[in-house]
């Protein structure tokens, strides 16, 4: 597991300007979202598009509420955590303060879904994002906006001594 140090002395470059269309890094390896080496994780993939991101996903059983169907809180992570790439366009990192998440169909497993995401306005550290979840008819699946504060790099710095174990024994 990459250490909180280690992570932050990427940062840096990942919050350099980035292309329009350009694939935008993992928030890091082990992010429950985005990261490519946690196994139980969404590995989800992120492109900037003019000034949105933009995200092709499908759910799998990991991720599974009612039969078939992606859990609620899945659906939450993903979304949260495709915010989190806004933030690569402004050049700054900021956190989740508040999430609101709007399900306006099932998510189902296996199937391919659309997310995109803006940034709506700015005001001071206040970054507030919407969201969209669209299934390949363009049927508006899921809508979630937030509100994100910019932080600086002791607020990251709160969990680097918190190392618990990677599963609870059964
Ligand atoms: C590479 C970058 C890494 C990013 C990864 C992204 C991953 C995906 C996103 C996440 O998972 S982040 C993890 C989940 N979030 C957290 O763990 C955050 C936990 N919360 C905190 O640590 C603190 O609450 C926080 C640092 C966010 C804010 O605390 P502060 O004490 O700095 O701010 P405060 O609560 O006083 O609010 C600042 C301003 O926002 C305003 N505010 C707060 N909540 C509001 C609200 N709900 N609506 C409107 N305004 C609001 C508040 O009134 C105030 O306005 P003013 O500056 O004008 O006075």
């Amino acid at each position: 597991m990459t250490s909180v140090e280690e992570i932050l002395a990427t940062w840096l470059d990942k919050f350099k300007p980035h292309e329009d269309g350009a694939l935008l890094p993992p928030h890091h390896d082990h992010c429950l979202a985005c990261g490519p080496d946690n196994p139980h994780g969404h590995h989800l993939v992120v492109h900037r598009r003019g000034e949105e991101v933009h995200a092709v996903h499908v759910f799998d059983q990991r991720h599974v509420g009612a039969p078939g169907i992606a859990h609620g809180g899945a659906v939450a992570t993903v979304l949260d955590d495709l915010f989190g790439f806004l933030l690569y366009l402004t050049g700054a990192p900021a956190v989740t303060r508040q999430l609101e998440v709007r399900y306006d169909s099932p998510v189902l497993l296996g199937v391919a879904y659309e997310l995109v995401a803006k940034i709506v306005r700015a005001e001071g550290r206040k970054l507030f994002v919407e969201a969209e979840m669209r299934d390949t008819s363009g049927g508006l699946v899921a809508f979630a906006s937030a509100l994100f504060l910019r932080v600086d790099e002791a607020h990251f710095r709160q969990g680097a001594s918190n190392s618990p174990p990677l599963a609870r024994p059964i």
